[in-house]
């Protein structure tokens, strides 16, 4: 019999995706009408953010785990990006209804795994299952600050110390390699996936430094951003919002160029290794890292990388006191 949800229908299909989701701490989870979370705070931060076949991912490239995964990793890091906890994911996924349900148990198997690895104790609290020509999935993440003030964009002080947690450019390396085979050529993205596991992962299942969100908080910062766009967009975006220049240290961006090179093949006929400076316009501009962009009055915690300091002056980037153009991703930007 056919394992298609338009065979398998709705209810069915919910009955074998919901109990793979790890049961989150909530007081109310997937089930009834609306879950229900606690709130000891007071008060939830609340963020949200969709993955569209097309636009956002190929079904050629990403397994459905990995699409599970991304979903949650993604939507994790706008949390961390305020300094808070994650406490829950709302799922809104819609499918065609050729697509077999053993697809969705496997996105729902990457969620879980995702929040067992960066959040741990974190689910999906509820969702909502519907039909739709492509697959999409659409997340809605809720946290807690635990009685600490949200880090907003807006914080940064001239002296201030701009600081970075996670990986810079590997995730668009990766998609410049996918891009490079292409969907058609099975064989030659198979053997993408068995020659750099590791380099994909940053494209397809990337694990941002999520719990780095409250210890940036923790140890002071005054504002903080998860990089999905681009370092210099998502920089000018605090910039902007601070109305502070933001002068990065073009030896570090140079040094995070070079590991952008090594991780890339060297022999790869239809993508020739980057030189540096195509792995800096990855670094500078690639997005989808969802590492975390801080400034910090003092030095910052363990595991952040001293990218640059906060200058007074007109809202900019700069690298190395001169001013850049932001260059990032946008969704409507003609391709
Ligand atoms: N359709 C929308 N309606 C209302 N607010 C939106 C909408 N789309 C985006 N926003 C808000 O605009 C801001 C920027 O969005 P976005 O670039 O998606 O943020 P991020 O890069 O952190 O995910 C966010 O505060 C977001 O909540
Ligand atoms: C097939 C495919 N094409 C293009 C991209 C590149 N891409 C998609 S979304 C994105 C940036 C972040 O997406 P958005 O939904 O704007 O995240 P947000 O800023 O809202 O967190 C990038 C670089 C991709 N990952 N896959
Ligand atoms: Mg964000």
């Amino acid at each position: 019999m056919s394992d298609d949800l338009g065979a398998v229908g709705e209810r069915a299909a919910l009955a074998r995706i919901i109990p793979r989701l790890r049961r989150a701490q909530a007081l109310l989870g997937p089930g009834d009408d609306a879950a229900l979370l606690a709130a000891p705070d007071g008060r939830v931060l609340l963020s949200t953010d969709a993955m569209i076949e097309g636009p956002d991912f190929r079904r050629a490239w990403s397994t459905p785990y990995e699409l599970g995964w991304k979903a949650m990793a993604t939507n994790l890091a706008d949390i961390a990006a305020m300094g808070g906890r994650p406490t829950g994911l709302l799922v809104a996924l819609a499918a065609p209804e050729r697509t077999s349900v053993a697809e969705l148990e496997a996105i729902a198997d990457g969620m879980a795994a995702a929040c067992d690895a960066l959040a741990p104790g974190v689910g999906v609290v509820g969702g909502d299952l519907t039909r739709a020509p492509i697959l999409s999935l659409s997340v809605t993440v809720t946290g807690s600050l635990d009685g600490r003030s949200p880090v907003l964009r807006s914080g940064a002080r001239p002296g201030d110390l701009v600081a970075y947690s996670g990986r810079l450019g590997l995730a668009a390396a990766a998609l410049r390699l996918l891009f490079a085979v292409g969907e058609e050529d099975a064989s030659g993205i198979a053997a993408l996936r068995r020659g750099r596991p590791e380099l994909l992962r940053e494209q397809l299942a990337p694990s941002p430094p999520i719990r780095d969100g409250v210890r940036a908080a923790e140890a002071g910062a005054t504002a903080m951003l998860d990089v999905s766009d681009g370092l210099l967009l998502d920089a000018s975006r605090i910039a902007g919002a601070s109305r502070v220049a933001l002068d990065l240290d073009g030896a570090a961006l140079e040094r995070l160029a070079a590991e952008v090179v090594a991780a890339l093949p060297a022999d790869e006929e239809d993508a020739p290794r980057p030189g540096r400076h195509e792995a800096l316009a990855l670094v500078l501009g690639g997005g989808e890292d969802h590492g975390l962009l801080a400034t910090f009055p003092d030095e910052p915690p363990a595991g952040f990388l001293r990218l640059g300091v906060v200058r007074e002056g007109l809202p900019a980037v700069l690298i190395d006191g001169a001013p850049v153009d932001p260059t990032g991703w946008d969704s409507f930007a003609p391709s």
